[in-house]
C-alpha cells in the first residue's frame, strides 16, 4: 500500500484493491479479487483541488443532499481536502481511514463543529464504505448525506435494480412522489431514462444490481434511504465533465438520508455504511 501526493492506495492480501483521493475523501476505483473494476470513474473528471468534485468512483454527499438546503449542492465533504487518519494492510483485508473537521471554510458557510471519519476496507469481492460524524461543537446539529457510489456497467440496458418494491420515492425528475410496484427497476428503459429518484426507507433492505451474469448486492446501515440516479443521453450531454455516452456506463446506487435529515446534539455520533459485494 502506497500514499503518492493525495492517492492511497489499498491492495488486500487476496489482490482486491481500492484507491482513494484525499482530494474530497473521494473512493476512486474498487477492484474485488480476481474481477474487474466496478466503479465508474469518468475520463473527464476534473481532478484540480478545492473546485468541482470528481466524476465518478463515490463522491461523500455531507452535509447537504442536492439542492436541498442553502449550500453548494451535495454539500463540501466531496470538494475539501480530507487526511488520511491510517492505513493497514490486516491478513485478509486492507482499510484506510480518512477525516475531514471543520474550519474556516466550513464554518463560513455552515456554522458547525464536526469530525467526519471515511473508512473504506476491501477484502476478496467485498468493499465497505462507512461515513461517521460526530458533533464536536456544544449545539446541536442537523445534516442529510449520502455515498453517491457510481458502479460501472457495461451497457445500461442490460442492468436492473431489484429490492425496492413496495417503497415511495421522490421523482426529482418530475418533482412528485410515487410508489414502486414493481421489484425490478429496469434502468436503461425507454421512458426510464434520466433516472433521478429518491427511494425511502430503504434501510437495512439488501438491493441486487444484475448485470448479465455480474451481480452486486448492495447493503445499507444507518442510511434511512437510497438514491438511484442516471442522466439519460440529454442530461449528460450538458455535463462537462461526463463524455457523451459516459451515462450508458454508469448507474449511480447511493446509500442516503435524505427524507429525516439526521440530528446529532452536542457530543453525539452518528454512522452510515455501504456495503457492496460482487457475488
Ligand atoms: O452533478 P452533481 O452535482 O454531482 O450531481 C449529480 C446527481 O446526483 C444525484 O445524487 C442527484 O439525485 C441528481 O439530481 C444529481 O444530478
Amino acid at each position: 500500500m502506497t500514499a503518492t501526493n493525495d492517492v492511497i492506495r489499498l491492495t488486500a492480501p487476496d489482490g482486491a484493491t481500492a484507491t482513494m483521493s484525499l482530494n474530497g475523501g473521494h473512493l476512486l476505483s474498487w477492484q474485488p479479487a480476481g474481477a474487474p473494476e466496478q466503479l465508474y470513474l469518468s475520463p473527464r473528471s476534473e481532478y484540480a483541488s478545492g473546485k468541482k468534485a470528481i466524476r465518478g468512483g463515490v463522491p461523500v454527499i455531507f452535509p447537504q443532499f442536492s439542492d436541498r438546503g442553502p449550500l453548494p449542492r451535495h454539500g463540501f465533504a466531496r470538494t475539501l481536502p480530507w487526511e488520511l487518519v491510517s492505513q493497514e494492510q490486516g491478513q485478509d483485508d486492507a482499510l484506510a481511514v480518512l477525516r475531514l473537521r471543520d474550519g474556516d471554510a466550513t464554518r463560513a458557510i455552515w456554522p458547525h463543529a464536526f469530525e467526519l471519519e471515511l473508512s473504506v476496507r476491501v477484502s476478496g469481492r467485498s468493499l465497505d464504505i462507512e461515513l461517521a460524524c460526530e458533533n464536536t461543537g456544544d449545539a446541536p446539529l442537523q445534516f442529510t448525506a449520502a455515498l453517491h457510489t457510481y458502479l460501472r456497467v457495461a451497457d445500461l440496458d442490460a442492468v436492473s435494480v431489484e429490492g425496492l418494491a413496495g417503497l415511495r420515492y421522490f421523482d426529482s425528475v418530475k418533482q412528485a412522489e410515487a410508489l414502486q410496484r414493481m421489484d425490478l427497476l429496469l434502468t436503461g428503459e425507454k421512458g426510464v431514462l434520466d433516472l433521478d429518484r429518491i427511494y425511502f426507507g430503504v434501510k437495512e433492505r439488501p438491493l441486487l444490481v444484475t448485470e448479465d451474469r455480474r451481480q452486486v448486492v448492495i447493503q445499507q446501515q444507518g442510511f434511512d434511504d437510497a438514491v438511484v440516479w442516471n442522466p439519460g443521453p440529454e442530461r449528460c450531454a450538458k455535463l462537462a465533465d461526463m463524455p457523451p455516452e459516459g451515462w450508458s456506463e454508469m448507474l449511480c446506487v447511493e446509500a442516503a438520508s435524505i427524507g429525516r435529515p439526521i440530528e446529532l446534539q452536542a457530543g453525539e455520533n452518528w454512522v452510515g455504511r455501504q456495503s457492496l459485494s460482487l457475488l
